[in-house]
């Protein structure tokens, strides 16, 4: 780790654009409110679906936050420098997004009864959309060849460390009813589905029509229409959406254009072995 781009906390990759030690304290002293919702992802993972959805979601489908209020501030990241200006002033329910694994959740967090929305992809996809941020956010360093940048991710040398641990952390984790889990895939393949859980899990009684809406509003193409969720309001001197749009093809199984046999054998192979023992299973285990 030679870039002054990143830093260490607790063993994992961060990156110095967006955090520093000011804002990990202020995470790791956060008073979490019952009320709180957390939507937790590994990087690439559906973190910006989750901060269109979830708004709706708790208020009853009004688009207005979605199309007024960028995503960044709408439901803001719990351990990044903006938190502390925004998220003390979110009226409640307040909603926010973490990629944080679970032990390293503030305090107040576990004895409390927010929930958790926990969205797992498939790590092979999840590597190839990062392998593709890389490209386009200049306060990244250059992912290298594809080769490098698989072995960097295996190796748990990326932002947020191991997929493996991030995902065993938190389908791990005692929290019974209070979290969620829901897959991308599941997302991409039955949106209208994934939300009706999703409301019900947050207590929500949405109408068809609402359902219908949100749903709609929240599909790919409508999002990346979106000047307040397609991060196009971020300088291209920042994110350069010339080389790769943020959201850029937001689809399931794009890995297969990308990943040889060679890769895909040893991808499989060290995820097969990192997971093993632990009774998690995907859908993608079976592809
Ligand atoms: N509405 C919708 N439908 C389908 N896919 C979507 C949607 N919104 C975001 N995305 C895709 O999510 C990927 C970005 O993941 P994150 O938002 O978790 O990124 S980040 O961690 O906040 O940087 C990135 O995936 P890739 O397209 O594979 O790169 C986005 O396109």
């Amino acid at each position: 780790m030679a870039s002054d781009r990143y830093f260490l906390h607790h063993g994992i990759l961060l990156p110095t654009v967006v955090h520093n030690e000011e804002s990990l304290k202020y995470a790791n002293d956060f008073k979490v409110q019952d009320s709180d919702v957390f939507a937790i992802t590994y990087p690439k993972s559906g973190t910006t679906w989750m901060q269109e959805i979830v708004p709706l979601v708790l208020n009853g489908g009004d688009l207005t936050p979605v199309q007024t209020i960028p995503n960044w501030d709408r439901v803001p990241w719990l351990e990044e420098t903006r938190a502390a200006l925004v998220l003390n002033r979110l009226p409640s329910p307040r909603a926010m997004v973490s990629h944080m694994p679970y032990h390293l959740m503030p305090p107040s967090f576990f004895p409390s009864k927010a929930k958790v929305i926990y969205v797992t992809r498939n790590p092979k996809d999840v590597m190839v959309s990062s392998f593709h941020f890389h490209k386009m956010a200049s306060f990244l360093d250059d992912p290298g060849t594809f080769d490098e940048f698989l072995n960097k991710f295996l190796s748990g040398q990326v932002l947020f460390g191991k997929w493996t641990d991030h995902v065993k952390s938190w389908r791990n984790s005692d929290l019974g009813d209070r979290i969620l889990y829901i897959t991308y895939e599941e997302m991409v393949k039955d949106l209208r589905g994934v939300l009706e859980r999703l409301s019900r899990f947050l207590g929500r009684d949405l109408s068809e029509e609402t359902l219908d809406r949100v749903a709609n509003h929240c599909c790919f193409s409508n999002m990346k229409l979106n000047a307040m969720s397609n991060y196009s309001l971020v300088p291209q001197e920042i994110m350069d959406s010339s080389k790769s749009p943020f959201l850029r093809k937001g689809v399931a199984g794009d890995w297969k254009n990308h990943f040889s046999p060679e890769q895909d054998f040893k991808f499989t192979a060290v995820l097969k072995e990192e997971m093993n023992g632990t009774n998690i299973k995907f859908p993608w285990d079976e592809e």
